[in-house]
């Protein structure tokens, strides 16, 4: 019977410990009152004393673990696997208890109905009057689970180690056990405390996470003092702080060494410690600094340590420094690390077209609301902000920026000054900023972990948002990735068409006119009806017109590349009227019998992948578009201007080889070589999703003599009306008239001036056996070869 864990199931969520020493990776049982339903504070408070009663290992050190997942009770080493740079470490020994679980609810990370609300009801935790009414004036009525979690075991003075979701309220979860304690001392103390030595610090990785957290206890218990340090700033203004005496002490490790140096930052009455971020000290830098820090600050304290995920020197740092820590654990092995209530959505696109796509990105999906895009270099955060702030206006954060621009960067995207923030990774974690919409990983992120908390930035404290990945075709691998080490699925966009960039734009400008004034409008009311008699709905369509931004229709853009200027055309062919289009060569075959502008002028071919229509999607420059869309066809074949793309062969929009057909030097398409490589990581993708596996699938849309109905992958999911015969056209033709016969058409096409430059050797497909390389009228097949 010898147990060195045991599990308190508490309403839905579960603690479980074990010594820290003996993590373990199949915990088999779970403390029997699981059915248990604990009304307030002082029966978590009872429950954990039992608990900790019936612990019978004997070991004065315990770990223990809170998850909400149902069916899964595997905790602590196994629970921080899963992000990427989890490290296995041997000396962590499997253990088993002997008890049972009966059965246990899933809160999901938020609170389920199923939770009583006296459970977490902050009224009726025992604390402090005062941090209950700045609690509640703040909206702060009850606790989340991480809070919830922390809460017991935290006021038992246990050194704890913690993990939940982002934007879960991790920052409250210890604020809240520090500030009734701080705030219930000094109650006792009067007035005879009067170093104000800080008694609190907390240690953040960034400037930004610390002057959040500063907040976050200020505003909830504005009676103590706080103070943030971190540099980037002069010292005056945090020494003169620091010497008026202090409570708490947030800051980040290299200001905090700096300041204990200068001898006006003294740690010797610290109590709490809390390492935020843990995992990100170790990514920026700062393990020396905070183990130098750790051994000033007094033995005797409580230490809460949250990260994301236990890289060894965390580990290590918590053999070190923490006492017989205790891990909460709220993600465990749930699959999917993000937050509910976030949209994930995956976007394949080309270096080049990116800068184009991203501001209908924003005004459609943020609709109005606000938006981070997320670059990897500075470089790039400055020039994609300088790019989008000619539509829509936006700010740059990153590392170069002075640390006072910064702070008014981050104020003024959190009144509304401007709604989008381009930033590297130095805003991704811990930033609080309410109502984020949409986040768009401009570049992908180093890790799925660094995925996982920029995307956090929205979907915060249970509400909605938005994630898009934007992908070139080089780092598809890495997206698969993504989804399997964050176990979540991008459900796959194509940019955004015109038509819903126009439809969203008006959408937000209607969103406005909500708040105008009554007096202006009754002021402009005999204006409006005089416009209305005269135009009608014209009226009102020009106003909004001209508020969208629009004066002046949107040129066309490519849905392939999305460039200004070309529309993208579908071309099918009825299998019943001949063979289809098999390959990129027949499609300019084809093109040239009709008007070889159009086959010289082409852009890049991409066939389309449902095997029912055969077929392809190109680019035209829009002029030629609309030449071709007037020309006569021959029968059985389609030509449509289309506004969505369907399913493509090579899984669409991949990179910026442009497969041009004219004005290229020899060879280019030649046998599919080049196509071939370009597009070569492609493969199959089952519903939409990225899947395991079929990495084989190579080629490109390029390569000639490819069967239009290969591959039948489903890339297309998620974009509506795409697959087959595409989306709604504008303008389209379709063939009436018998003309002559279209093979007899592609032949000639084949031999068509286009084709025929002696100093350029033929790139396209055989029209009669599909392979690359030769001319239909050369072809083996039909020589009798
Ligand atoms: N019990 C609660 N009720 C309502 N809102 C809360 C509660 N606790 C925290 N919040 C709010 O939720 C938001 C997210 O909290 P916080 O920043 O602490 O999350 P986090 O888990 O630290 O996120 P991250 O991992 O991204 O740093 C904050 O705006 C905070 O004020």
């Amino acid at each position: 019977m010898a147990s060195s864990s045991s599990i308190i199931n508490i309403s839905s969520s579960i603690i479980y410990q074990t010594p820290l020493q003996e993590f373990p990776r199949k915990p088999t049982s779970i403390f029997p009152f699981s059915s248990q339903k604990l009304t307030h504070f002082s029966s978590l408070k009872a429950s954990f004393s039992r608990l900790k009663q019936s612990n019978r290992c004997g070991c004065s050190s315990f770990v223990a673990s809170a998850i909400a997942t149902p069916n899964s009770s595997v905790l602590s080493e196994e629970a921080f696997k899963g992000l990427g740079r989890y490290e296995k470490d041997d000396d962590l020994n499997v253990s088993e208890s002997e008890y049972e679980s009966d059965e246990y609810e899933s809160d999901g990370g938020f609170v389920g109905s199923d939770v009583s609300s006296d459970e977490l009801a902050i009224t009726k935790l025992g604390l402090p009057e005062k941090l209950v009414q700045t609690l509640a004036a703040r909206g702060i009525t009850e606790l989340f689970p991480i809070q919830r979690a922390v809460l017991v075991p935290a006021l038992e003075g246990k050194d704890l180690i913690a993990r939940a979701k982002t934007g879960t309220g991790k920052t409250l979860a210890f604020g809240i056990p520090i500030i009734k304690r701080l705030t219930e001392d000094d109650q006792e103390r009067g007035s005879q405390r009067r170093s104000r030595l800080p008694r609190a610090l907390v240690l953040a990785p960034t400037r930004e996470l610390a002057k959040q957290v500063e907040n976050e206890i200020k505003e909830s218990a504005p009676y103590l003092n706080t103070v943030c340090v971190y540099g980037g700033v002069s010292y005056t203004q945090q020494q003169s702080s620091l010497s008026r005496g202090v409570d708490v002490v947030v800051g980040t490790p290299g200001r905090i060494i700096d300041l204990i140096e200068r001898n006006t930052l003294k740690l010797g009455e610290v109590e709490f410690l809390v390492l935020d971020e843990a995992d990100q000290m170790l990514a920026v830098g700062f393990e020396e600094a905070v183990e130098m820090i750790l051994e000033k600050i007094p033995v005797k304290r409580q230490s809460m340590l949250f990260s994301a995920t236990m890289p060894s020197w965390v580990k290590q740092l918590s053999r070190k420094y923490l006492n017989s820590p205790m891990t909460i654990d709220l993600v465990g092995n749930q699959d999917e690390k993000l937050a509910e209530g976030i949209k994930l959505y995956a976007l394949a696109s080309t270096s080049t077209s990116k800068r184009a796509i991203l501001s209908d990105l924003v005004t459609v999906y943020a609709k109005g609301g606000k938006t981070i895009v997320f670059t990897q270099t500075k470089r790039d955060a400055d020039e994609v902000s300088l790019v989008l702030t000619n539509s829509i206006a936006s700010e740059a954060l990153h590392g170069d920026i002075s640390q006072h621009q910064r702070e008014r960067t981050l104020n003024g995207f959190r009144q509304g000054k401007f709604n989008v923030l381009v930033a590297t990774d130095v805003a991704s974690r811990g930033l609080d900023i309410p109502n984020v919409d949409l986040i768009i990983h401009y570049e992908l992120p180093n890790d799925a972990e660094t995925f996982v908390h920029r995307s956090g930035r929205t979907g915060r404290a249970g509400k909605q948002g938005s994630a898009i990945l934007m992908y070139t075709n080089n780092e598809k691998r890495k997206v698969r990735f993504i989804e399997r080490d964050v176990g979540c699925k991008f459900e796959l966009i194509s940019p955004p068409a015109v038509e819903e960039v126009l439809e969203s734009s008006a959408e937000q400008v209607i969103a406005t006119l909500g708040g105008v004034h009554p007096t202006s409008v009754e002021f402009f009311t005999p204006t409006a009806q005089k416009m209305i008699d005269e135009q009608g709905t014209s009226a009102l369509a020009a106003a909004l017109a001209q508020l969208s931004g629009f004066s002046r229709p949107p040129s066309s853009r490519s849905l392939i590349s999305y460039e200004q200027g070309k529309v993208t055309l579908q071309l099918t062919r009825d299998p019943a009227y001949a063979r289809g289009f098999l390959s990129a060569g027949s499609i300019i075959g084809f093109l040239s019998s009709i008007y070889t502008t159009a086959a010289d002028e082409i852009g890049k071919i991409h066939m389309i992948a449902d095997e029912r229509v055969q077929g392809a999607v190109f680019d035209l420059p829009e002029e030629v578009a609309k030449e071709l869309l007037d020309k006569e066809i021959p029968p059985g074949n389609t030509i449509t201007k289309i506004t969505k793309l369907p399913s493509l062969q090579d899984d669409g929009p991949s990179n910026d080889n442009y497969g041009r057909y004219s004005n290229r030097g020899g060879g280019m398409r030649g046998g599919g070589s080049r196509g071939g490589r370009g597009y070569g990581s492609s493969r199959g993708r089952s519903g939409g999703r990225f899947s395991d596996g079929d990495e084989r699938r190579g080629g490109s849309s390029w390569g000639a003599g490819r069967d239009g109905a290969r591959g039948g992958s489903s890339w297309g999911a998620g974009r509506d009306g795409a697959r087959g015969g595409g989306g709604g056209s504008s303008w389209s033709r379709t063939s009436r008239s018998s003309g002559s016969d279209w093979l007899i058409s592609d032949r000639r096409s084949s031999r068509s001036p286009s084709y025929g430059d002696s100093d350029r050797s033929f790139g396209g497909a055989c029209f009669t056996c599909g392979q690359s390389g030769h001319r239909a009228s050369e072809c083996p097949k039909k020589l009798g070869f």
